[in-house]
């Protein structure tokens, strides 16, 4: 059974400007053990879903559809219950540690709240628990002592990822876990996760805009577009050869370091993403699409299957027939008797 598994995800934040419907319709599961990578330019909605999955959204944000976590759905959870999940059932690292941690507190403080909050440790045993932790992550016992101010950038996303692993989680969600640091940092704080998640063979969600990262950790792929996931399949397969042309232009975007097999051009995609609360008709990547079609302006594409264990929610990944059955405007008339019987 899946760990994690959202359906038909929405999320709609009230602005003084309106309605902005942030995630429309997202869906994803995530098995024990494994590791999805969900990726996305700025403003997609990864962190709106990541925050979902807690219930961690402010109070102007409605949410319909069910995050089902170990069977039991998030979104209708009573108060006592999900505070009981946050930390256990899953934790999440977040982006800029140094905004997540409070700077007037020591940090073994900090981890040992968790600790105390959700198990029935002494304080004794959440001190021992906490220098366990901390030597994990690759940082000395003596550093419960210091204050957020005293460590690097790299130090503190070790402590945000220990914090993460005070109460044994099943699933991680990791929001950008990597982003404010350097390339080398960077590395390193990837491979800990990586090896951490192994070992205790956690469930994870890592969000980056670097696609590329996420094909070196995770096992499946999610590419986000204003709001919808409009790729998804096997990590290396997708990043290979997507079959969106945002997922394609992502991964040339981001080729992955020291691999020749996998170098292209790094090609900047033209444009931005579009507002959310004023999408265009169709296709919401037509404007930006180097191989838009005339149907794309008529038919909003949902997740169709997109070869072994894929989707893309492009009208090309499909046949003529599937086309007509799907009801993509002039496909019944391109079909031809050939492809209906193969397809
Ligand atoms: N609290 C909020 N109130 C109103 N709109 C919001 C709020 N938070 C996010 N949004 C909007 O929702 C959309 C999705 O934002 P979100 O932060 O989830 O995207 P993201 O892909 O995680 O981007 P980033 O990588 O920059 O964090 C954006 O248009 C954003 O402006």
């Amino acid at each position: 059974m899946n760990y994690l598994e959202v359906k038909d995800l929405h999320v709609t934040y009230r602005t003084a400007g309106g309605e902005v419907p942030a995630v429309r319709g997202v869906g994803f599961s995530v098995e024990p053990g494994r590791k999805l990578g969900v990726a996305g330019e700025s403003g997609c909605g990864k962190s709106t879903v990541a925050l979902a999955l807690l219930r961690l959204l402010p109070s102007s944000a409605t949410l319909s559809g069910e995050i089902l976590l170990d069977g039991e759905d998030v979104l209708t959870m009573r108060w006592g219950r999900l505070r009981a999940v946050r930390w256990v059932g899953a934790s999440i690292v977040f982006q800029g540690a140094m905004h997540s941690l409070n700077a007037v507190r020591r940090i073994g403080d900090q981890i040992a709240e968790p600790i105390l909050l959700h198990n029935t440790a002494t304080p004794a045993e959440a001190t021992r628990r906490v220098g366990e932790l901390l030597e994990h992550v690759g940082l000395p016992r003596w550093r419960a002592r210091s204050f957020p101010h005293e460590l690097s950038g790299g130090q503190r996303q070790r402590v945000m990822i220990a914090m993460a692993l005070a109460c044994e989680p099943r699933l991680i969600i990791a929001d950008e876990p990597t982003t404010a640091l350097d390339v080398m940092i960077q590395a390193q704080i990837l491979r800990l996760i990586d090896r951490l998640v192994g070992e205790q063979g956690i469930s994870m969600m890592m969000i980056s805009h670097d696609l590329s990262v996420l094909a070196d950790t995770c096992d499946r792929l999610a590419v986000m577009y204003a709001g919808r996931i409009v790729e998804e399949g096997p990590a290396g397969t997708v990043f290979a050869g997507a079959r969106h042309p945002y997922g394609g232009a992502l991964s040339a975007a981001f080729p992955r370091i020291g691999d020749p097999a996998s170098r292209r051009a790094p090609s900047g995609l033209a444009g931005d993403p579009p507002d959310p609360a004023a999408l265009p008709g169709g296709c919401s990547f037509r404007p930006r699409c180097a191989v838009a079609e005339d149907r794309c302006a008529e038919v909003d594409p949902v997740l169709w299957p997109a070869g072994p264990d894929r989707a893309a929610a492009c009208v090309r990944v499909l046949t003529d027939e599937q086309a007509a059955e799907a009801g993509v405007p002039g496909a019944a008339a391109t079909a031809t008797p050939e492809k209906e019987t193969s397809a």
